[in-house]
């Protein structure tokens, strides 16, 4: 077997064409991964950017995916529908966007692709063009029959996962069940364990209402729903703090000592986790059949084709998927390893 083809597979999806994805793509062509991957994107929009950027660029096609090198892009051609003008919105190629998470989801369902990381994409042009779309946390997790995910971001040492993801906010109280809670808490403990190797996770768990409820006097989700489930979830072993107000819950030393804090709500959690790390944060989705990463930051139509986005975040994201790919095979080979009664034999020889 070659050098290359023990390397993990990832698809990058271009995302939003009119955004910084196809910039990101070309600044991600000048540096060394380790790992194959492949663009899944429009080529004729990666060169057009690379020749605005002013980067030299040799385009890769074909089925096989060659080890990521510098100066080099490998390409699954999937073309836009109407031309693309770097800044300017036009949802008629939202279906190309919607189609390139198609082809990537497809990818890691069969077994071509180990992960997939995705560059940004723009909600609400999606919208307009006629889809229901929140987020690819939210279509990923409909389109590989996955009954519930959970967004988790990562940056500036926290670690911060999301009860409830792209809800209106007049919503979010009536979404925090006891039921969604045991859900979304077992896929984090669930996946802290699995994806991140660690063993006993200790697990921050933020309240819905300023200062926790203050006992019931300013709210009562916390004594009625969020402690109840918090107490049954204990009772199973898992190690849970909380229902904690949240803005004391984000001071060092109580995030610290913990590998993760669950917040109620989208706003309530990444704005903390933002300013502590926009730029190199990484966006994972938990309880997925497959590994999802992605960037912490949105399109920024501002600067698309301007040579100012930074792609820090998505190499975070990158490396944050491979390091996950890389557990996941260790544990496999462990399990296959056991199965084949190696383990137990060397076991017999220890003892
Ligand atoms: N992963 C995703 O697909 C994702 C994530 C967040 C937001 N979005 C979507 O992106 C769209 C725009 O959102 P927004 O305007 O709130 O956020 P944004 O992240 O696009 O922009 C916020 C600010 O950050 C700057 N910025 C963003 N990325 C940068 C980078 N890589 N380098 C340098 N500066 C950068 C922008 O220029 C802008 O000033 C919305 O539709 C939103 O839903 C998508
Ligand atoms: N909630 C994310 C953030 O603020 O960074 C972002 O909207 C992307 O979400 P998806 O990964 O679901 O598209």
């Amino acid at each position: 077997m070659s050098e290359a083809a023990e390397l993990p597979v990832l698809a990058l999806t271009a995302g939003e064409p009119a955004g910084i994805g196809p910039d990101l793509c070309i600044a991600l062509s000048q540096r060394a991964l380790p790992c194959r991957l492949s663009v899944l994107g429009d080529v004729d929009v990666l060169r057009a950017r690379a020749a605005q950027l002013g980067i030299a660029v040799d385009f890769v096609s074909g089925d096989t995916i060659p080890a990521h090198r510098p100066g080099a892009l490998h390409v699954r051609h999937m073309p836009v529908a109407v031309p693309v003008i770097a800044g300017v919105l036009d949802p008629r190629n939202s279906a190309h966007v919607l189609a390139l998470l198609d082809a990537a989801l497809a990818g890691c369902m069969n077994g071509s692709y180990h992960a997939v990381v995705t560059a940004p994409v723009h909600k609400a042009v999606i919208n307009d063009a006629g889809f229901s779309f929140t987020g690819h946390t939210e279509y990923l997790a409909d389109h590989s029959g996955t009954q519930k995910v959970v967004m988790m971001l990562a940056g500036g040492g926290l670690r911060v996962a999301l009860a409830t993801t792209h809800l209106p906010l007049c919503e979010v109280a009536d979404a925090i069940t006891p039921e969604l809670l045991d859900q979304v808490i077992r896929i984090l403990h669930a996946d802290l364990q699995a994806k991140f190797g660690i063993a006993r996770p200790r697990i921050l768990v933020a309240g819905l209402n300023p200062h926790a409820g203050e006992s019931g006097h300013l709210g009562r989700e916390e004594i009625d729903t969020i402690e109840p489930a918090l107490e049954r979830l204990r009772g199973e072993g898992i190690d849970l703090v909380g229902p904690l107000p949240a803005d004391t819950l984000f001071s060092r030393i109580r995030v610290d000592p913990c590998d993760a804090v669950l917040a109620m709500y989208h706003d309530q959690g990444l704005p903390v986790l933002k300013y502590a790390s926009f730029g190199a944060g990484v966006n994972i989705t938990l309880g997925l059949p497959f590994i999802r990463t992605s960037v912490d930051h949105g399109t920024a139509l501002d600067l698309a084709g301007s040579g100012r986005a930074e792609v820090s975040s998505l190499l975070a994201a990158i490396e944050v998927a491979l390091e996950m790919i890389g557990r996941q095979s260790r544990a496999e080979s462990r399990e296959s390893r056991a199965g084949s009664g190696v383990l137990d034999s060397l076991d017999l020889k220890r003892s």
